[in-house]
């Protein structure tokens, strides 16, 4: 039967990127969702301000939601000092699959946990389950009607601290219009709107940092 797109997308990273070299996967996911199938990782234009928010708080713990093909799971996890974890969490198990292969291949595969299953379930075992305390970055990618439950159930979960920082990703494109509406009325955060383009594309799209100030 017909390979899958993440199956193309893998086999493009082992032909084009160098093991052990996340930069050569980032690009070669890239060139591949550019010139051959569009793809809906962060992408280039919006992972370059992904990579400004992640050096900026360098943390020790990071969450994301919405692995997909591990592409923003490597531009992360390239960045964490050493030490560092990164959760990510992936609802779909072809996706999953592929996404362990990707991380492998960039040889990051220490710092990052990879779980299949629904935000909603998972949120509320990350303390027993990874032995997590609190989170210092979080990045919001999944599906798009879960961030606004999701931002809440992570504060009554007890799993954000004074500082965490949430970069939540299609804000505009698909968009999230009742959780911009919450975070950014919110007394507990303080956002900001980082306007971008939705990956590979000229559609306009966004990512919307907050700050949870408890
Ligand atoms: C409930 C739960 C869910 C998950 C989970 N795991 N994987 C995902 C992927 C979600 N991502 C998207 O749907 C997404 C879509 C577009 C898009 C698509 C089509 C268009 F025309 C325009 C834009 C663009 C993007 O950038 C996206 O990120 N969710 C994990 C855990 N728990
Ligand atoms: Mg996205």
């Amino acid at each position: 039967t017909r390979s899958t797109r993440p199956q193309r997308m893998l086999k493009a990273v082992q032909k084009n990127a160098t093991r052990g070299d996340p930069l050569s996967v980032i690009s070669a996911i890239d060139r591949f969702c550019r010139h051959s199938e569009w793809a809906m990782n962060v992408g280039d234009e919006k992972g370059t301000i992904l990579d400004s928010v992640v050096s900026e708080v360098n943390p020790a713990m990071a969450l994301e939601l919405g692995t997909y093909c591990g592409y923003s799971t490597v531009r992360i996890a390239r960045l964490l000092p050493p030490g560092a974890r990164l959760v990510t969490l992936e609802f779909n198990g072809d996706y999953a699959a592929i996404a362990r292969q990707v991380i492998e291949w960039a040889g990051l595969e220490d710092m990052v946990q990879l779980v299949e299953g629904a935000s909603g379930d998972w949120i509320p075992r990350m303390k027993e389950h990874f032995g997590v305390k609190t989170f210092d970055f979080i990045f919001l990618d999944h599906w798009k009607d879960r961030y606004l439950p999701d931002i809440k159930l992570l504060e009554e979960c007890g799993l954000l601290r004074k500082g965490t920082v949430v970069l939540a990703d299609n804000v505009i494109c698909p968009g999230t219009p009742d959780y911009l509406e919450y975070i950014r009325n919110s007394p507990s955060y303080e956002s900001n709107y980082f306007r971008s383009h939705l990956e590979y594309t000229k559609a306009e799209d966004g990512l919307e940092k907050s700050v949870y100030v408890g």
